[in-house]
């Protein structure tokens, strides 16, 4: 017998799972215990933490990760820790980000750019349109930052755009919301799923606090469609790779490429791209500026991995070392 399921909440010690052919929400979860360690053979072969949105096979040998075809992942605190995935199996990235207050250019950026390297298609949804007087003004501002990715303004109490997005909810697409605490992403599931699936900000307005998203989970939807709402990410340590920085910041790619030295620091060097683009105004400085912190966190994250995989390795041959050595004094030979 073997059998498919999807993981639609991952706690310490257990995952609850959905069967696949009874992903609409009729059906209650399982639950499947995880071992100590809290990880799942995988078919690549590496035990991993499952994460939301995970498939899970199941059959005599017991139950083990298909191989991810989209990670949302970000970067977890720690010298020695792995990357952290928030969402497996994900189509569409929904960058969830407020209109009131000012949304925040450098976050949608560093968003897009955990959403490019997911390998998923980000999408910026941008809330609260009915709080500010000019939504059309500030939906400009976010496209001429959002690179090649479709803008949806929208507003839950007047319907705003909601249609746009239910048009992403076709059957089978997974979609996983991100953003910050208070960004809507709680009430937009809500209003896709078309009943209160996930408690909202509103719903605590009682003087037992204000209620924030805990856990992600996913919910699947009526039209066959499945959604991931996430906490609110919180200085998300992305785990920005070159290519996605790449994406991201195509314009200010395109101009590095252009600077007279190749390995350019936009620091005065003659023939700089980037500068004459900043002294014209083309270059606006805080792209510049975003562009350059996430880039040299991409560096840092690329040198922190290369330390890790140095370190396994010789963890590895110590081991083997080991082995063989005991293996000389098994065989009553003469260590070498
Ligand atoms: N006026 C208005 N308020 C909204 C809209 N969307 C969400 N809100 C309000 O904004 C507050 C926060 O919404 P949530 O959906 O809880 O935000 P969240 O992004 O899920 O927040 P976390 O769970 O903390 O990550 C609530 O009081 C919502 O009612 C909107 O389109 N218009
Ligand atoms: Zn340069």
């Amino acid at each position: 017998m073997t059998d498919l399921f999807r993981v639609v909440r991952a706690d310490k010690g257990a995952v609850l799972v959905l069967p696949a052919d009874g992903l609409d929400g009729a059906h209650d979860p399982h639950r499947v215990t995880l071992d100590r360690d809290g990880l799942l053979a995988s078919e690549g072969g590496e035990r991993l933490v499952p994460t939301v949105g995970d498939w899970l096979h199941v059959d005599e040998t017991g139950p083990s990760l298909r191989r991810r075809t989209t990670a949302l992942v970000r970067d977890s605190a720690g010298a020695t820790s792995r990357v952290q995935a928030l969402a497996a199996n994900v189509d569409v990235v929904l960058v969830v980000e407020h209109l009131e207050p000012d949304p925040d250019l450098g976050r949608i950026e560093r968003l897009l750019t955990l959403a490019w390297r997911s390998g998923a298609t980000p999408v910026v949804v941008l809330t609260k349109a009915d709080l500010v007087p000019d939504p059309e003004g500030m939906t400009s501002e976010v496209e001429a930052v959002a690179l090649a990715v479709d803008v949806h303004t929208v507003s839950v109490p007047t319907g705003q755009g909601l249609d746009a997005l239910r048009a992403l909810l076709v059957p089978g697409a997974t979609l996983v919301a991100v953003g910050p605490s208070g960004a809507g992403k709680s009430t937009l599931v809500n209003a896709l799923a078309g009943r209160d699936v996930m408690e909202t900000g509103e719903r605590r307005a009682d003087g037992r606090g204000r209620h924030t998203t805990t856990h992600r989970e996913l919910v699947p939807l009526a039209g066959g469609a499945m959604l991931i709402d996430t906490p609110g990410i919180r200085g998300v340590g992305v785990v920005a790779d070159e290519d996605a920085l790449d994406t991201t910041f195509a314009d200010v790619a395109e101009l590095a490429a252009a600077c007279r030295f190749a390995d350019c620091h936009h620091a005065g060097e003659p023939g700089c791209a980037i500068r004459a683009a900043l002294d014209s105004g083309e270059l606006a400085e805080r792209r510049f500026d975003s562009w350059r912190r996430l880039a040299k966190e991409a560096a840092y994250q690329a040198r922190r991995s290369d330390a890790r995989l140095r370190a396994e390795e010789r963890d590895r041959w110590k081991k083997v070392t080991k082995e063989y050595q005991r293996g000389l004094r098994g065989s009553g030979r003469p260590r070498p």
